[in-house]
């Protein structure tokens, strides 16, 4: 009886709702005409010709493309908030703000300030919020109802309250690709973070699938629309540990009405690299480390290798001799401590005609003015191939390759590395020319190209104005266009560095000189940086990452959040990630996992030669249990071997090392071996990682005990 009578208030309800939907669909028809039209007109202003109506013409089109292309990725789910006020009024909230032909609000846009109260209202604090109601829709209808009722006490009498838990409803649904949409399901804890003050730097914590990466997307989304100008402007630049994650996470910010953000990995933030080779974790350690800064700067001094012993020429009958101690000694003082070898180059040229100048006037009878002696030299096919080769202009790779031979290798670790850690280098640097560079191999290279400054290049040739000529007419380009062009483009697309936001994931797993290449690229901006100490696979003590993290965003003032609620595993997940953890670290605040599924992960303990087989049968019950994503984690060097045992599954069974998995996320996980995983060098922690990446299921399926 109260089911019939539930269910026919909730149709009720959603009958209510769906009128509303159908007016703002009907509007947003209305506006997508209007924003079509806006543009063709703007088109057809250009036949007018003057200036004044070429420069309207490129407001229109630009403003008018932009907001179609927002009404377009808007579309689905648009209205999924209703607030119902003390005092009658009413608040639609979605994913933009939409007003009707008279300027009133049909719809507020979640990154308001008159939505926050939809995030953070409880009934401890309903901040005017009588009744809050979560709107379900696929596409224009709408499919489902879940209110809170937040201040009963105001409550009119014929007000309606429907369901039980949106947010448990919204997260029992499966992740499918990419992260599941949350903008309807902000928590407050999480609201409060994302809404944070835009100066300084926003911290964020907590521990897995706490919404963190959630969190720090939603906000560059939230900083973007509150101020556009400066953000958008200068540019928001989000970092992820891997490529794999940063495609992952690309999903999402289109799914926030925004593109505007640059997605770069840590092997991708240095232009012209791409790099997704890992070091096994202790030598990439080694490479993060601060003390690497030193030993580049030795190698970024050196000699190089098979320059010329000795300089030989004959000029005017007399013969200048330079032999490798009077080069060396030309080479160190123009090289002083500090000094950039590649804006050195053209002091070390001169120090060169000095030493030949002083030889030439105790033996060259005739000797003209020097500016003469050196213009005679400096034309001379012999002296300029020498100069290439004694000072070369450096690209930081080539200088990383002399790492690859022991002997200097040896010569720049010297006291500055321990005997193990130089062991640990030796050979890591041999794939560099048959593989490009490791993921930690990018940050030395930026740290190298640091060191030795840029070799001067000659001035860009202009291209192009701010009139395109085409058929003889002078077409006056987009006025986005000019202001691009007005900006010096070649480093903003090359090597942009005045991002006006920098958003940091994982970077719990950011190393000294990976926190110094990213602090590069944000010297003027505010910060939000999101991870998590425990999960971090840096092996040993890590004051040392918080040292070089504090450093990059020096004195800038600092907000913490703290998340405090596991949204990912079903808490029967979560205990098994938790009990391995507790292990190593007893006082650990671990977060609350919300939801309960009744479904406890499965734990296999097989021989290993059974291994591929039971392997393969959970992976194939797991593409049976669920419709989304199967990952299979594996010990770091044991993915492609295992990646066979699964070989020719559809395509959702994903294949990942533990470290890869970081920050991703499956429906449903096979983890191999979680021994191996925990005697790696980045250890139980990592393995913490890898359990806590299912949302529904997990099977272990282990040789030995763990
Ligand atoms: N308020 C919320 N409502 C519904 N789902 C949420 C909410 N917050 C987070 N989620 C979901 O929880 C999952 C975990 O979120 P996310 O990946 O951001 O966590 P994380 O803290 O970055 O995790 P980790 O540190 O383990 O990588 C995602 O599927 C996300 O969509």
């Amino acid at each position: 009886m109260t089911d019939l009578s539930d269910a026919h208030v909730l149709q009720q309800e959603i009958a209510v709702e769906q009128e509303h939907v159908d007016t703002v669909y009907t509007r947003l028809a209305e506006l997508r005409r209007e924003a079509s039209l806006a543009e063709k007109e703007g088109y057809q202003l250009a036949g007018v010709g003057t200036f004044g109506a070429l420069v309207e013409r490129d407001a229109m089109v630009f403003h008018a493309a932009r907001r179609r292309h927002a009404l377009d990725t808007e579309y689905e789910g648009l209205v999924f908030g209703r607030l119902d006020m003390n005092g009658g009024a009413r608040h639609y909230v979605g994913r933009m703000g939409i007003r009707d032909a008279e300027s009133q609000s049909l719809v507020v846009d979640w990154r308001a300030p008159a939505a926050a109260a939809f995030y953070r209202a409880t009934p401890a604090e309903p901040q005017g919020v009588v009744r809050r109601r979560m709107i379900q829709s696929s596409r224009e209808r709408v499919t489902g109802i879940e209110d809170d009722l937040l201040d009963p006490e105001a409550a009119p009498d014929d007000m309606k309250v429907v369901g039980d838990g949106a947010l448990l409803a919204s997260l029992s649904k499966a992740t499918g690709r990419g992260m599941r949409d949350i903008v309807a399901t902000i928590q407050r804890e999480q609201d409060e973070a994302i809404r944070s003050p835009a100066s300084g730097v926003t911290i964020v914590t907590g521990g897995p699938g706490t919404g963190k990466t959630a969190v720090a997307l939603h906000r560059a989304a939230y900083l973007l629309y509150a101020d556009r100008n400066r953000f958008a402007g200068g540019g928001i630049l989000v970092v992820g540990p891997s490529g794999v994650f940063v495609n992952y996470i690309a999903t999402v910010l289109p799914s926030l009405g925004e593109d505007t953000a640059t997605l770069r990995s840590l092997g991708s933030l240095v232009p012209g690299y791409n790099a997704t080779r890992v070091d096994p974790t202790d030598v990439a350690a080694v490479k993060g480390s601060l003390r690497m800064r030193r030993v580049l700067e030795r190698a970024s001094h050196d000699a190089v290798p098979d320059a010329p012993t000795e300089l030989r020429l004959l000029y005017r009958g007399a013969l200048l001799r330079l032999d490798a101690a009077e080069l060396e000694k030309v080479r160190r003082k123009a090289l002083n401590k500090g000094a950039r070898r590649n804006e050195m180059r053209g002091v070390g040229f001169d120090r060169l005609f000095d030493a030949l100048w002083a030889q030439a006037k105790g033996s060259v009878r005739n000797l003209p003015e020097k500016q003469e002696f050196e213009s005679e030299l400096a034309d001379r096919t012999d002296f300029r191939e020498f100069l290439k080769l004694w000072w070369p202009r450096f690209t930081p790779m080539r200088v990383l390759r002399w790492m690859a031979d022991p002997g200097r290798l040896r010569a720049y670790t010297n006291g500055l590395l321990s005997k193990e850690e130089i062991k640990l280098l030796q050979g890591s640097f041999d794939g560099l020319d048959r593989h490009g560079p490791t993921i930690a191999d990018v940050a030395l290279l930026d740290e190298l190209d640091e060191l030795m400054g840029r070799p001067r290049k000659a001035p860009a040739r202009k291209t192009g104005g701010q009139f395109h000529v085409r058929d003889g007419v002078q077409e006056v380009s987009m006025s986005i266009e000019r202001q691009n062009a007005s900006r010096p483009k070649a480093e903003r697309e090359d090597d942009y560095r005045d991002y006006a936001h920098v958003v940091v994931d994982e970077a719990q797993d950011v190393s000294p000189l990976q926190w110094r290449m990213i602090g590069r690229r944000g010297q003027y901006a505010s910060w939000t940086i999101v991870g998590d100490p425990a999960q971090t696979a840096w092996p040993g003590d890590t004051s040392e990452l918080d040292a070089a993290r504090d450093r990059a965003l020096n004195s800038r003032k600092r907000q913490t959040y703290e998340l405090t609620t596991n949204y990912r595993n079903s808490s029967e997940i979560f205990a098994v990630a938790a009990r391995v953890i507790k292990k190593l670290m007893p006082d650990l605040r671990l977060p609350r996992a919300v939801r309960s599924t009744g479904v406890e992960p499965i734990e296999h303990m097989v021989a290993q030669s059974e291994l591929p087989k039971v392997i393969r049968d959970a992976v194939e019950k797991h593409l049976a249990d669920v419709d989304g994503t199967i990952g299979v984690i594996t010990p770091v060097p044991r993915r492609d071997e295992m990646a066979g045992w699964v070989a020719g599954l559809p395509e959702r069974v994903q294949v990942v090392t533990a470290l890869e998995a970081k920050g991703m996320e499956y429906d449903a996980v096979v983890l191999a071996e979680p021994a191996e995983i925990a005697t790696d060098a980045s250890g139980v922690r990592t393995l913490y990682v890898a359990l806590s990446r299912a949302t529904q299921r997990l099977t272990t399926v282990a040789s030995k005990v763990w």
